[in-house]
């Protein structure tokens, strides 16, 4: 059998991708005590794509929207953002980045505002400071407010708002400025299932009417499963990923479609889940045979 060649020389990794994980490392040090919290971490993500990150606590979830929203600084490895490199920012260039380039919405909805402000006087804070002029911030900031529903809201503070309303108001102050990409952490942690389906609706219609990149980590199965794509961390590694498509059936009928994949690393490594490993028994040794379109896994005969 020919196999068939590899380009002659492969292209960079992520090249067209908007958002770029390459070998990413984060080493905590307390005291004596070292915590590999992202491991030789994966991920590219397309300009204008919404996707969810999912894993068990402490698989380094957190650490990962921190790097990308520029609040952290990763160890090791690339991490690029458009045209930012997360690591080889100044001071001055991760200000701008996170004034410009990324929003981030966190899981306590009071730490998104600020109780003395009014919801109006929030999301025009960031354009304040990116020194935007008055009429265009007001003229944005009800764009906004209609755009996520809470126009009601425009002049209440937190404390005279719900749960759902004060997180659609923390969507509007991180899109503010025109963010390429939206980073949301547990953005409905702490709702009920009803209000966390609304908060999540409104991730969707910012993604859809103004074309930002949407990266929301969740618990919620629920959240996970409305996005297209479900990346799996564990061990600070992606280990999966979930797509998922839509399909109408003759008789018109429509459906999702999810397909699980295992992920490789770039030495070529992939996680063969636990469940078929018990299932053949595969254990330390396995042969491979690489067949015209895939590559088959058999136990160890011996
Ligand atoms: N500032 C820090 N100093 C030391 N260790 C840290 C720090 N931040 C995170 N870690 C450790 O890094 C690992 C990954 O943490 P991270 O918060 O990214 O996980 P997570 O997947 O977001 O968890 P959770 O779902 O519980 O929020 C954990 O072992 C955690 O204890």
């Amino acid at each position: 059998m020919s196999l068939p060649q590899p380009p002659a020389r492969a292209a960079e990794f992520g090249r067209d991708a908007l958002i770029v994980c390459d070998n990413l490392v984060r080493i905590y040090q307390t005291g004596s005590i070292e915590v590999q919290a992202l491991q030789g971490l994966d991920l590219l993500v397309n300009a204008g794509e919404m996707i969810a990150v999912v894993g068990a606590s402490g698989s380094g979830k957190s650490t990962l929207l921190s790097i990308l929203a520029g609040i952290d600084a990763p160890t090791a490895g690339r991490a690029r953002v458009g045209d930012a490199d997360l690591l080889a920012m100044s001071r001055s260039d991760r200000v701008r980045y996170r004034r410009h380039t990324v929003g981030f919405v966190r899981q306590q909805t009071a730490s998104n505002l600020i109780p003395y402000l009014t919801s109006r006087e929030v999301i025009e804070m960031p354009m304040v400071a990116a020194r935007r002029p008055a009429r265009e911030r007001r003229a944005r900031a009800d764009e906004l407010l209609a755009a996520l529903d809470v126009g009601d809201c425009a002049d209440r503070r937190p404390g005279q708002m719900s749960g759902g309303q004060q997180q659609r108001v923390a969507i509007a102050v991180a899109m503010a400025n025109q963010p390429r990409v939206l980073f949301a952490d547990e953005p409905t942690g702490e709702l009920d299932t009803t209000t966390s389906a609304g908060v999540f609706e409104a991730l969707r219609h910012v993604n859809r009417e103004f074309g930002v990149t949407v990266v929301v980590v969740t618990h919620d199965p629920g959240v996970s499963g409305q996005v297209e794509r479900t990346v799996a961390i564990r061990d600070g590694r992606t280990s999966s990923e979930v797509l998922r498509r839509t399909e109408t059936s003759s008789n018109g009928d429509t459906h999702v479609i999810a397909e699980e994949y295992a992920v490789m690393d770039r030495a070529g490594r992939v996680q063969i889940p636990r469940e078929y490993r018990e299932a053949l028994d595969l254990t330390r040794r396995v042969r491979l045979a690489l067949e015209a379109d895939h590559v088959t896994i058999h136990p160890d005969p011996s």
